[in-house]
């Protein structure tokens, strides 16, 4: 697929490359206040957030650290089934760490609620979320995060690190599919 192609599947951008920056650097500006004089441990989970990751670490003065999961939430289906699997574990021993989930999307709520009590049972000094994106209506489970980028409604979104079907990853804004795509 070329660029053409992926104009023409999108629907509307609901979010420019500027607007996440700029709200990028006051999420990271709040976070490096909260963390002063402490390390942090920024905890990617992939794929989705690898954008997010990268952009927000770049933007921070505090000293981190960076590792990475992988879960399966979804399995063959699309919706979420709330079962949460382990792919790929972290490397890092959270025993006494300072932990900042990131995340791109949180939708149902279903993957973080739990990964968050994954994570707490382990042992760190604290366990804290930072999401760029998050659906409050479409929420099933409440989960307590500290920072989140942009409240949006309940559409399926793609862009910045967010796919469908694997693809459309790589568009430094996020937006709405055309119909077209998914009866294709
Ligand atoms: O709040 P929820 O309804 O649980 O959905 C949010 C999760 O779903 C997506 O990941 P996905 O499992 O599709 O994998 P990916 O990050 O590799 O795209 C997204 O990146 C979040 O991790
Ligand atoms: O809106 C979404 N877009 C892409 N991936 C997702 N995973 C959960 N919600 C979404
Ligand atoms: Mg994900």
């Amino acid at each position: 697929m070329d660029a053409a192609d992926m104009g023409q599947d999108l629907e509307r951008v609901l979010l420019t490359e500027e607007q996440i920056g700029t709200r990028l650097d006051a999420l990271a500006g709040e976070i490096d206040a909260d963390y002063a004089g402490r390390e942090l441990l920024l905890v990617g989970v992939l794929k989705g957030a690898v954008m997010v990751m990268a952009d927000l670490a770049r933007r921070l003065h505090c000293p981190v650290e960076m590792d990475w999961m992988a879960v399966s939430s979804y399995g063959a289906g699309t919706t979420s089934s709330g079962v949460v699997r382990i792919l790929k574990d972290l490397d890092t021993d959270l025993t006494g760490r300072h932990v900042l989930i990131v995340e791109d999307i949180i939708d149902s709520g279903l993957t973080l609620s739990w990964l968050l009590a994954n994570l707490r049972s382990r042992g760190a000094a604290s366990v804290e979320i930072a999401t760029l994106l998050r659906k409050p209506e479409a929420a099933k489970v409440d989960v307590e995060v500290r920072y989140v980028g942009f409240d949006i409604p309940t559409e399926f979104v793609v862009g910045y690190g967010l796919d469908y079907a694997e693809k459309y990853r790589n568009l430094p804004f996020v937006g709405t599919l055309a119909p077209h795509v998914y009866s294709d």
